[in-house]
């Protein structure tokens, strides 16, 4: 029905069992549909497996690419370009994010391992990513987490890779370094932190404000001006301090909306990040390349000869073919071989020719070049 036509029958609806009557029907469709829907990728999964089969002569269902991240950023890109509301883009690409999860949890439930523990930020955007459909694995250091899906415990992994008001998270980088993962995808994450404590505590039974290092960074102006000369403890993850903070006035956890929720607790201070726009953007990480997708970053690992203008010859291929890099920063070496190492991330694929003649130069020009994967950007 065109969007005139529809309007022209809405406006004809004028009591509440009329109009209560009309959204019944629709439900209806909406249901069979969404059943229609996941009956094709059923099907969708009997036809991925007779490939496998054609192609190997094996039928091994743990084989399978059932989630294909380039697939779904097209199906949610689709969404929002086809929207015309009055549903916003974002609530009509989440509600198509959860059917999709929904779909796949058909073909095959997915674990994925994510830098727990539950009520971490990683969760929601595991769960951002993939939907409610995943089974979703709390992990207690992101080296579990690369452990976990290497292993094949796990059939990917979410891991925070990088924070707009405090930089790359080391470890996620150096955990790049040896593994032989490749990254999947991306997503990005709003984080409000806020100052929690147990029921019964106040700012005076305060003497200790725990939480990860990067979000003790990320307020590191708003405590030095609230709460002056308090001790500040690093622990493993926000969740962590807010379970900490659980049973122990004493203690006031800096953390996000899902631990004050799962711990119970209460706010003496809302939105306390230094940054208004502070976001975190986190990795997906898995066992299998992704194809092109058509819009698409890709991130690498490269050390340079320690000698002048190294770092010049290694970006100048990109200029000249035209590619932008989104980001680019500096490891310490782990070994004395290597002067310097860089992690960039660029837009495009590496099976395009374009990308493909750049990496070939890079090869030539560097000490050691691993390509970590490319993935669709997100979308969401
Ligand atoms: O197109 C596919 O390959 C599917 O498996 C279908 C579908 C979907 O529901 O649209 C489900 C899971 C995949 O990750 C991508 C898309």
């Amino acid at each position: 029905m065109s969007d005139d036509k529809q309007l022209d029958e809405i406006a004809s609806l004028n009591t509440l069992d009329q109009l209560r009557k009309a959204i019944d029907q629709v439900d209806g469709k909406i249901h069979n549909l969404l059943n229609y829907r996941a009956r094709l990728a059923e099907r969708v999964a009997e036809v991925k497996l007779a490939e496998l089969k054609a192609e190997t002569g094996e039928a091994d269902l743990s084989k399978v690419m059932f989630y294909r991240p380039e697939r779904e950023a097209q199906v949610l890109q689709k969404v929002i370009d086809r929207n015309t509301g009055p549903l916003p883009d974002k609530t009509v690409a989440h509600l198509f994010r959860e059917i999709m999860s929904a779909c796949l949890a058909l073909e095959k439930p997915m674990e994925v391992a994510y830098l727990g523990p539950e009520g971490t930020f990683t969760q929601a955007a595991a769960m951002k990513h993939f939907g409610h459909g995943v089974i979703a694995m709390p992990q207690p250091e992101i080296a579990n987490v690369f452990a976990q899906v290497e292993s094949g415990q796990c059939n990917y992994g979410v891991v925070p890779v990088e924070n707009s008001t405090e930089g790359m998270v080391n470890h996620t980088l150096d955990n790049f370094i040896d593994s032989p993962l490749k990254i999947c995808g991306e997503v990005a994450l709003r984080i409000e932190l806020h100052l929690l404590v147990c029921e019964g505590a106040s700012a005076q039974t305060v003497k200790t404000i725990c939480a990860h290092r990067q979000a003790l960074a990320q307020c590191r102006q708003w405590l030095d001006n609230n709460w002056p000369g308090v001790e500040r403890l690093a622990v493993s993850s926000n969740a962590e301090a807010a379970r900490m903070a659980k049973d122990d006035p004493t203690i006031a956890a800096v953390a996000g909306d899902i631990a004050a929720e799962k711990y119970g607790l209460m706010k003496l201070a809302s939105s306390i990040e230094d940054l208004a726009n502070n976001t975190t953007r986190f990795l997906i990480i898995g066992r299998e390349d992704v194809p092109a997708g058509g819009n698409d970053k890709t991130s690498l690992i490269i050390s340079a000869h320690n000698k002048p203008g190294a770092l010049l010859h290694l970006l100048t291929p990109f200029e000249q073919a035209g590619i932008s890099l989104t980001r680019i920063d500096t490891r310490p070496s782990r070994t004395q071989n290597w002067a310097y190492l860089f992690f960039v991330e660029f837009e495009g694929h590496q099976q395009e020719p374009r990308v493909k003649a750049v990496l070939d130069n890079l090869i030539e020009q560097s000490v050691m070049l691993k390509v970590l994967g490319s993935y669709p950007a997100a979308v969401l």
